[in-house]
């Protein structure tokens, strides 16, 4: 990340409370994500990470609080919403259609048509353009997939998450939101997942990233943020902190104002 002494805030909510009957998923939470970081977010089970993420993305409406992009507040309904606001979200499981080729998945839902009579009336697609496009994008992000008509079922877990994660890349304006994307892969894909994230970040998007493993939060996250009990317990600078003082502090066994001032971000 760019040391800069006052870094912009591209996304922030304050003071979110979701509610399910009984159960406070998200009891009054902040949230701020900066200009040009990887922001982690960590936190045991049920401590409101997917509540948070799903807020964000438009997944669920929260009871209250509000929701700032670029300073100015949203209110987003569904998922559409945060979309057309040029936040992407990259799921877990639902990340890419298997049986359709690579060009197809980066523009699903978003199909180029062909121009004039044919496109407008006809409902053609462009699929030349699609294809260079689709190809110009896994280039600039230097995902190493050749040929753009291949299914994405004959690519390994890795590549298809690199899929779908290209796709988020090229559509998202604003913010990139990745909830576990090396949960289902091996060591070597997981790295080639997390050296795309960077380079999404490098190329000016900020990314929110979920994920239960320590040590990819540790490679990749410029600043993490700790979830716990429906708030933000912490938000921690990875270089000034131990992964032990960090979980610990996820946990509950330490609290934020035993760290030493450095270990905050
Ligand atoms: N649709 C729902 N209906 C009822 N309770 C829910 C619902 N979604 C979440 N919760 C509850 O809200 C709390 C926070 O859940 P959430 O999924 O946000 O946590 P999490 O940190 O993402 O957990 P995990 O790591 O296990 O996915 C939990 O107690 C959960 O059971």
């Amino acid at each position: 990340m760019n040391a800069v002494a006052n870094p912009k805030i591209v996304m922030q909510a304050r003071g979110l409370v979701k509610r399910y009957g009984q159960v406070t998923a998200l009891d009054g939470v902040d949230f701020e994500l900066r200009e040009g970081e990887i922001l982690a977010v960590i936190g045991d089970n049920g401590a409101g990470k997917s509540s948070l993420i799903k807020a964000l993305s438009g997944a669920i409406v929260p009871d209250e609080g509000e929701i700032l992009l670029d300073g100015s507040p949203v209110h987003f309904r569904n998922p559409l919403d945060a979309r057309r606001a040029g936040i992407e979200t990259v799921y877990q499981d639902l990340a890419v259609a298997p049986a359709m080729t690579i060009y197809e998945n980066l523009f699903l839902g978003r199909e180029l048509r062909r121009p004039g009579f044919l496109g407008n009336m006809l409902r053609m697609l462009d699929k030349k353009k699609m294809l260079h496009e689709s190809a110009a994008r896994m280039a600039d992000l230097k995902v190493g997939i050749q040929s753009m008509t291949q299914a994405v079922e004959t690519l390994s877990g890795g590549q298809r998450q690199c899929v779908a994660v290209a796709r988020s890349a090229a559509f998202a304006r604003h913010v990139v939101i990745m909830d576990e994307p090396t949960a289902a892969l091996g060591v070597k894909e997981g790295n080639m997942v997390l050296e795309l994230i960077r380079r999404v970040r490098d190329r000016g998007l900020p990314v929110v990233l979920i994920s239960h493993n320590m040590p990819h939060v540790f490679e990749v996250a410029d600043r993490i943020h700790v979830a716990r009990l429906g708030r933000r317990a912490a938000v921690l600078n990875p270089k000034n902190i131990s992964m032990s003082d960090t979980v610990a502090v996820m946990t509950g066994a330490m609290t934020a104002d035993q760290l030493p001032a450095e270990a905050h971000a």
